[in-house]
């Protein structure tokens, strides 16, 4: 398989902190790596790292290949490294539509804006919002915000598309709404790097698992081997709960 995205022995620091310690891992094309790891671990620090927000202060970040350790925010959303945030932000006066054409005119080169709006439409219905297309999206449900921040990032052209968080808040219906939703993403050929907190959810989803802790790896594998590792039950899932998986058969 071919690596898409490359980390080599990334760190960085703020002041004191050293918020991602030496992480390296690489990406597959085609893949769906889930990455865990408890509060303050790092994780959204390395989204960060790999999309140009923040610039690693040791190490390398490679895209097929390329070195693009310093690239900037613009560069890496033309590139195709994408991502969803935790807390979703729609701009709230326009409507669901004119948000996705938006990101169609950012990324998606369209001829006219008349073609954003089209392409925006299909993306629209591929996540199941044609039908509040022209609605204001500060009237919409916590799911179908998502929905829409999903939308918007599939408008980007995303070859990486890093989830941020994309289930939180959601009831179990709408959670499977949204793994349906993931895993139509990922027919598309596009490499997803999902960082989520209900463990059942990532196990799922992911072919690989990768596990953070105060900044560093310390585990990355099959789910289920890392599932069982003694550093990953201590460091995030606990005895009782890390049983509780394996007898429920979800490793
Ligand atoms: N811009 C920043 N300036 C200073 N410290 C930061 C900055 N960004 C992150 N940190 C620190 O780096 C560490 C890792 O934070 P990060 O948000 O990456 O963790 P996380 O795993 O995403 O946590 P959560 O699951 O709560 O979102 C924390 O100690 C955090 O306070």
């Amino acid at each position: 398989m071919t690596a898409i995205l490359e980390l080599r022995n990334v760190s960085r620091t703020f002041g004191g902190i050293r918020a991602v310690d030496d992480v390296s891992f690489s990406l597959n094309e085609g893949e769906i790596v889930g990455l865990i790891g408890p509060n303050g671990a790092g994780k959204s620090t390395l989204v960060n790292l790999i999309t140009g927000v923040h610039t690693p202060s040791a190490g390398k970040v490679l895209y097929r290949g390329e070195d693009v350790t310093r690239q900037k925010p613009h560069q890496a959303a033309r590139r195709g490294l994408a991502r969803t945030f935790q807390i979703v932000q729609p701009f709230p006066e326009m409507s669901v539509l004119e948000n996705v054409a938006a990101g169609e005119m950012f990324g998606g080169e369209p001829s006219s804006y008349h073609e954003a709006e089209e392409r925006a439409a299909e993306h629209l219905d591929f996540v199941g919002l044609s039908h509040v297309a022209k609605t204001p999206a500060s009237s919409l449900t916590l799911p179908n915000r998502k929905r829409l921040e999903l939308a918007k990032s599939l408008a980007m052209k995303p070859k990486v598309l890093m989830l941020d968080e994309v289930n939180a808040g959601l009831n179990p219906a709408e959670i499977d709404g949204a793994l349906d939703l993931i895993s139509r993403i990922s027919r598309r050929g596009i490499t997803i790097l999902i960082i989520e907190h209900l463990m059942k959810v990532v196990l799922s989803v992911s072919q690989r698992l990768m596990v953070l802790h105060h900044g560093a790896l310390i585990a990355e594998g099959a789910p289920g081997e890392v599932v069982r590792d003694p550093k990953v039950v201590e460091a995030y899932l606990g005895s009782k709960f890390a049983k509780r998986l394996e007898s429920e058969n979800y490793v």
